[in-house]
């Protein structure tokens, strides 16, 4: 390459990574899993707390400026593993472009976002600091979308921002039976929800489900 080629190819690396990459599958279980998501959801209400946050040398933090939800770290039982059946077998690494690793660890995280719960904008990897604190490195997130048929509520869209402030922002609903994956190190947010007065049962749900790699 002539000294002459490197601006040119220095901004085609840059618009490169404004843009992550990013999957929307629907129907991705079927409207029985997510019924069933739903329903397990709300039969386990009370085991819903208010979600942390981790940030360098602290493993988890309320920090309610930051991240406002509710989260289920329990054990999710069968539905766990219906869904990482249809994971396996749906090219994920692959289609985000991500070598697959052998033998991957599995996070999952159940949250309900309620009246004016929200996450801004942040990424789901950590590193130096905070990085021991998982056992493992995230390289993919999936987030799997449902809610009861006739819930009130609006807002709570996932919104994916490009790399270093680039890029436009997209918008994804969180539209039931939704499976949407990128990778972890992607800057995200989710937009604020608003359900006044309604019930935890009509909560936007979302399970998370981090893919990585075990620290050595
Ligand atoms: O619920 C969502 O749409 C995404 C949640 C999220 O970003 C997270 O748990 O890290
Ligand atoms: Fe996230």
């Amino acid at each position: 390459m002539s000294h002459s080629d490197e601006p040119e190819a220095a901004s085609k690396v840059k618009s490169a990574i404004a843009e992550v990459p990013l999957h929307v599958a629907d129907g991705f279980m079927g409207a029985n899993f997510a019924a069933d998501l739903c329903s397990f959801a709300a039969a386990n209400e009370a085991e819903f707390k208010r979600a942390v946050v981790t940030r360098p040398n602290v493993a988890r933090e309320l920090d309610l400026a930051t991240r406002r939800s509710f989260t289920f770290e329990g054990d999710l039982g069968e539905l766990g593993e219906r869904f990482l059946e249809r994971v396996r077998g749906a090219g994920l690494f692959e289609k985000l472009a991500i070598e697959p690793v052998e033998n991957p660890h599995h996070e999952f995280l159940l949250s309900a976002h309620r009246d004016d719960d929200f996450f801004t904008p942040h990424t789901d990897i950590t590193v130096s600091d905070n990085r021991s604190f998982l056992g493992y490195d995230r390289l993919v997130t999936l987030t799997y979308y449902a809610h009861v048929p006739g819930a009130r509520f609006a807002g709570g869209e996932l919104v994916m921002h490009g790399l270093f402030g680039r890029g436009e922002p997209r918008v994804i609903e969180p539209a039931n039976d939704r499976l949407v994956a990128f990778p972890s190190f992607a800057p995200h947010e989710v937009r604020k929800v608003a359900q006044p007065g309604a019930p935890f049962a009509e909560a936007r749900f979302a399970l998370t489900c981090w893919i990585g790699r075990k620290l050595a």
